[in-house]
């Protein structure tokens, strides 16, 4: 028999989940399908709720949809990396631009469910998981969308402090995350890069901002794709961190581009690290495509 699992942080995207949540359970009751439904309580949740979901017996098939922004998409990667024979999809209804995921169903409920049911017991398609690990922290840790380091990590964790509540205007969310991100870009100061790519002689860059490291395994060549942000003036920043969010628009004169299967970021002083918009530790950081990982999408 197969089931559907869904994962739902209910406050991402400022209770944008709750709402669209309502909306695919409606749809979800007009089919007339199997479901069961968990909500993410706190972080770390998504991870430990898919776990135990992957562990459960006594269904055959089994599919996961997360109901939720990056974090929470990552969470479910993370949780079911070891199990290859779980279906997942995504539902995206975190604060960003949407086209920032790879996996994404729409975040339309009617599209997504229609699209899910046209894929539901269809033959698993895999993709390889990108792989990190950063300094000091045992173990490996699994991403499917991107892993940036230097501003970007640092702007993301100045709007992770800008607490997400059901009862938090969206509007005041947005002021209070551009207060810190003016802060943020006033006071950085850009930095020196090295970088190890597959195993060749180190490549060094001066002045760079940030670097973002894409998983382009859904995609493309199945490589990394890497973007360095560098040399440009603090005011042509804001427009070049918008930039880097619109696919296939990324020539600029202050951009460099990279394609690879492995790459090691050293940098000359400490820089944070995100992964999937979760900052995750500090530089250096070795970035791969896992050999053996992968998450089957819907
Ligand atoms: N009930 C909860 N209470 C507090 N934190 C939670 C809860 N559920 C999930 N989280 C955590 O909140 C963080 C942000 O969640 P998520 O990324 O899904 O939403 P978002 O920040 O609105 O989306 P995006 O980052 O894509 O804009 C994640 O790290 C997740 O672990």
């Amino acid at each position: 028999m197969s089931v559907l699992f869904l994962i739902i942080h209910r406050e991402s995207g400022y209770g944008r989940g709750s709402k669209i949540w309502k909306k695919v359970k409606k749809e979800l009751e007009k089919r007339k399908v199997s479901f069961r439904s968990f909500y993410t309580e706190y972080p770390g949740h998504a991870e430990a709720l898919a776990r135990q979901i992957a562990t459960i017996q006594d269904y055959r098939l089994k599919t996961v949809i997360g109901i939720g922004g990056e974090g929470t998409i990552n969470e479910i990667v993370n949780g079911l990396s070891s199990f290859d024979k779980i279906q997942m999809g995504f539902i995206y209804t975190g604060s960003r631009n949407k086209s920032l995921t790879n996996f994404s169903l729409s975040s339309d409920p009617k599209k997504a469910i229609k699209h899910l049911f046209q894929r539901w017991n269809a033959p698993l398609k895999g993709y390889y998981l990108g792989e990190y690990r950063v300094e000091g922290k045992s173990g490996k840790n699994y991403f499917f969308n991107r892993v940036g380091i230097g501003l970007d990590a640092s702007i993301l964790s100045q709007e992770k402090m800008v607490v997400k509540t059901k009862s938090d205007l969206p509007i005041l969310g947005h002021v209070r995350f551009i207060v810190g991100l003016l802060k943020v870009l006033w006071n950085y100061e850009f930095f020196s890069i090295s970088l190890e790519i597959d195993q060749e002689q180190p490549l060094e860059f001066d002045s760079v901002w940030f670097i973002i490291v894409s998983n382009r395994s859904t995609t493309r060549d199945g490589n990394l794709h890497v973007l360095i942000i560098k040399e440009a003036k603090r005011l042509k920043l804001l427009p070049l961190l918008l930039l880097t969010k619109v696919r296939n628009k990324t020539k600029n004169e202050f951009i460099e581009e990279l394609s690879c299967k492995e790459i090691t970021v050293k940098t000359d002083s400490i820089r944070l690290v995100h992964a999937d918009g979760d900052v995750i530790g500090e530089s250096p950081v070795i970035i791969k495509i896992s050999e053996s990982h992968k998450a089957c999408i819907l």
